[in-house]
């Protein structure tokens, strides 16, 4: 989603433990095994990456945040008073206090964690289902792919130099591995066409190798890219048939289909 640029909570962190947070909102998981389920989302500021295509461009390309005390994000979930919360970004692990609200939500809460794959969550953080999207050499910014929220506007002046550190982090095998051996796991890759499939293939194959539990296909998903309507039905059947094709598992962006890019979708 286009996520909220406007937000009306402090700029400045409060005293103790505290995120940035860009939005928190009650929707349905609109990706991967949980789609259709009611959620509550906590989406921190700031990530690591910077894929062109973000559907959460002010979380990365441009981060808007207020700060949240983690009590605060704490009491704010419990009134919604979901079944399931899913933590995401930006990119939630790069914030040592994400793992924080993750140990004060864990007794309470089924939790999902939204993440590049990139970094991994300190030892005994509870994680009921770590929702790994590996970032392909196709999500790397280009001229000819410019960061998409820029809406026809010059790209980000440093989007240059974040090319080369996206292309130099976007995967780290290790962390994937433990990522899968600790959690139950899905792997969600934002499928841009047929020309992404060797990548993946390979990709699953190393982490396989790497790791010391079976990764099956059915927790192998391949997520259509698109931020809008329009851009999904440009790209979902080809996508569908590529999974069927392959034998992994396809997923829809529901949220995307019921609300387009609306913000706290
Ligand atoms: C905004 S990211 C935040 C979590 C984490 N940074 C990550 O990338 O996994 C949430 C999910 O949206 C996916 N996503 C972002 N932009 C997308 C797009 N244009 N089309 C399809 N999926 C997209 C990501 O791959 C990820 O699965
Ligand atoms: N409804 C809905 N489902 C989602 N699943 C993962 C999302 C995300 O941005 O991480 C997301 C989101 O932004 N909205
Ligand atoms: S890793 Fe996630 S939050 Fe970061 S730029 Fe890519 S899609 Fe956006
Ligand atoms: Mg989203």
């Amino acid at each position: 989603m286009p996520v909220t640029s406007e937000v009306d909570r402090p700029e400045t962190a409060p005293d103790g433990p505290a995120l940035p947070v860009n939005e928190l909102f009650a929707s349905l998981q609109g990706e991967g095994v949980l789609a259709g389920v009611p959620s509550t989302f906590v989406r921190t500021s700031g990530c690591n990456l910077r894929c062109w295509f973000c559907d959460s461009y002010h979380t990365s390309w441009e981060p808007t945040h207020a700060w949240m005390a983690v009590d605060d994000v704490v009491a704010a979930v419990a009134e919604r008073d979901p079944d399931h919360v899913v933590l995401t970004g930006g990119e939630p692990t790069i914030h040592e206090e994400s793992f924080e609200l993750l140990r004060r939500l864990g007794d309470d809460y089924h939790l999902t964690v939204e993440t590049n794959g990139t970094v991994v969550p300190p030892e005994g953080t509870p994680v009921d289902l770590a929702s790994i999207s590996p970032k392909l050499a196709s999500s790397t910014p280009t001229a000819e792919r410019p960061p998409a929220g820029a809406d026809g506007e010059a790209p980000p002046a440093d989007s240059g130099e974040w090319a080369a550190r996206h292309e130099a982090n976007r995967i780290d095998i290790d962390a994937l591995a433990t990522l899968v051996e600790r959690y139950e796991s899905q792997l969600k890759f934002v499928v841009t066409g047929r020309e992404d499939m060797a990548e993946i293939v390979d990709l699953v194959e190393r982490v396989r190798e790497a790791a010391s539990v079976a990764v099956p296909d059915e927790e192998v998903l391949l997520m259509p890219e698109g931020q809008t309507r329009d851009q999904l039905a440009d790209t979902r059947t080809a996508v569908a048939e590529l999974a069927a094709e392959y034998g992994f598992r396809y997923t829809p962006r529901i949220h995307v289909d019921l609300w387009n890019d609306a913000p706290e979708t």
